[in-house]
């Protein structure tokens, strides 16, 4: 049975899920050194924001096949790390981030009407109305940094208190923006013209540090800062400096450059600052809805089954998954039968998306081919995470290519592989949407589904070939369970595709290519 380690604090729902199919231990709060000495013994890692699982734990997790975090960065997570072992990294999109949106705006009121500090005055005894005096949210400028997930749900709700809305992200569109009733705005301007300003934006080199000294000195010396998204976007002494200097207005944090928040400045700022320990996805809803969400996508992957938010497989997203599946096998089948059929070292694979399939949406199943064809030489080793690695780091040149006007199939997907040994093509097709068809091989029509053990022969269309092949499988005692021809003109090159109960006995192949018409023969394994 697959063990899973759980070495953060994940809702019950979640470890109910995985128990369907694995043994589960929740260990949290383990030292990194005491994570190393465990986790070779796991096939999977859940955890949130707490670990941080370093290239040292990944190496030392030989069993690995993924770490699911139960949230939305993966910023503890050394992903390029994963990515080079085949190790998925999934992650929960959108279970929190309602969560997320409300805790920022909860910040965004809470530091205009000082809160926290009132409410622990009033709790002191004192009965203090000067002190508190706040500001109100109606017609200010929120400048929103990020405008994805839960920066729209912020954007929806502050839209509703009256708050006029300025964006700064540079992947959104000026519609999209417009849509969420704000407008696009460059970064200066933003800084300049914000009353307050909330930041949702992974932390990545672009955004580390984001608000330093010299973009705190643009902003107004009202403006409050919240961030809910990561710590380190923000110059921690550089705020704290603005802060104490009047430069800003104030700031609320939930994140933090190191957590937990150790020795800092920013405890002694008094009303205008607020700071959470990291709360921003700890709702009971959320958290659910991340434990069952990564639960479910460990158990799948445990089970033999894709993933739907791999943050490492490119271009994989749950929708596109959900509309390629089904051919992201076919390619797998294809790329594994092209990569035998060409035998010796590939050097160049072709991978032709046809019909339906001819659009940006379906790189993944070129990463499915990728897969199928290094099956002989890397077996369980790789997957949808490592294979464009592994073909790179092997000199395989890929190249996708496209012809949406190919219309025998809905969608049909052709492979070709140049190797040491000579070039193979094959195609195939999905018939009623689900079975695989194999409709070609090296450029003669057929229409077979692909079988566990298949022998292929290259030869002459004449009279007796089936017969002489047919006797001499016998006296192997190969039973054939379908076969068919394929050629292109009558007497003919042809190509015969057998399916076989069982895997050819050695030294066959040879006495194949003996039968006088049969220049070549390829067995493959499926
Ligand atoms: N405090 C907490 O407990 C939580 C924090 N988060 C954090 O919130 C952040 C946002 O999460 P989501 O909205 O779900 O992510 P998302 O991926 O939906 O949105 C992020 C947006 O940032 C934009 N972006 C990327 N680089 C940018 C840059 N250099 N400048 C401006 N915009 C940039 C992207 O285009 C995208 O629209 C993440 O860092 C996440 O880790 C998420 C959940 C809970
Ligand atoms: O989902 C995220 O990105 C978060 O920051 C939430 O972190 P947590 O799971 O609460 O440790």
């Amino acid at each position: 049975m697959s063990k899973v380690l759980v070495s953060d604090p994940i809702d019950q729902a979640g470890i109910d899920i995985l128990s369907q199919v694995a043994t589960v231990d929740v260990k949290t709060g383990l030292k990194p050194a005491e994570l190393i000495e465990i986790i070779g013994e796991y096939d999977a890692l859940m955890i949130r924001s707490g670990t941080r699982v370093t290239q040292e734990i990944i190496e030392a997790g030989t069993q690995l096949k993924i770490i699911g975090r139960a949230g939305v960065g993966v910023d503890n997570v050394d992903v390029p790390a994963a990515t080079r072992k085949g190790i998925i990294v999934v992650n929960s999109p959108e279970g929190n981030t309602i969560a997320a949106a409300e805790h920022a705006l909860a910040m965004i009121l809470s530091l205009s009407r000082h809160i926290p500090d009132a409410n622990a005055s009033v709790k002191r005894g004192e009965w203090d109305r000067k002190t508190f005096v706040g500001a109100e949210v109606y017609k200010k400028n929120l400048g929103i940094v990020g405008l994805g997930k839960i920066g729209s749900h912020v954007a929806s709700v502050a839209k509703a208190m009256g708050m006029k809305l300025l964006a700064y992200d540079p992947f959104i569109s000026t519609e999209r923006a417009e849509q969420m009733g704000c407008q696009l705005v460059d970064l200066d301007l933003l800084f300049q013209q914000a009353d307050y300003i909330t930041l949702h934006i992974p932390k990545t080199p672009e955004t580390t540090n984001l608000i330093n000294a010299k973009t705190l000195a643009k902003m107004k010396p009202t403006a409050r800062i919240i961030n809910c998204a990561r710590g380190g976007i923000i110059d921690e002494s550089a705020l704290a400096a603005a802060i104490k200097e009047g430069k800003i207005g104030g700031a609320a944090l939930d994140v933090f450059d190191s957590e937990p928040l150790g020795e800092s400045e920013l405890r002694s700022l008094g009303k205008d600052i607020i700071l959470t320990p990291h709360l921003g996805a700890s709702t009971t809803e959320a958290q659910v809805n991340v434990a069952i969400d990564v639960a479910e996508q460990i158990r799948d992957v445990i089970l033999g089954l894709p993933a739907r938010s791999a943050v490492n497989i490119p271009g994989l997203g749950p929708d596109i998954l959900e509309e390629l599946k089904p051919y992201m096998q076919l390619a797998e089948t294809l790329g594994n039968l092209v990569g035998q059929l060409a035998g010796g070292r590939v050097e160049t694979l072709t991978v032709k998306l046809q019909g339906e399939l001819a659009t940006n949406k379906s790189q993944p199943l070129v990463v499915a081919a990728l897969k199928g064809l290094l099956y002989q030489a890397l077996r369980e080793r790789v997957n949808y995470v490592n294979a464009s690695i592994e073909a790179k780091e092997r000199g395989i040149r890929v190249i996708e290519t496209r012809d949406a006007s190919a219309r025998d199939y809905a969608g049909s997907l052709h492979l070709e592989a140049t190797g040491t040994l000579g070039t193979h093509s094959v195609t195939g097709a999905l018939l009623g949407d689900k079975e695989i068809h194999l409709t070609d091989v090296d450029g003669f029509p057929i229409n077979v589904p692909p079988s566990k053990y298949m022998l292929f022969t290259l030869h002459r269309d004449m009279p007796g070939i089936i017969g002489k092949l047919g006797s001499l499988l016998g006296s192997f005692n190969v039973n054939i369970a379908s076969m068919q021809v394929g050629r292109k003109i009558v007497r003919g090159d042809a190509v015969m595709a057998l399916s076989i109960d069982d895997p050819l006995p050695d030294g066959i192949l040879d006495e194949i290519t003996k039968v006088p018409g049969i220049r070549d023969a390829y067995t493959v394994t499926l």
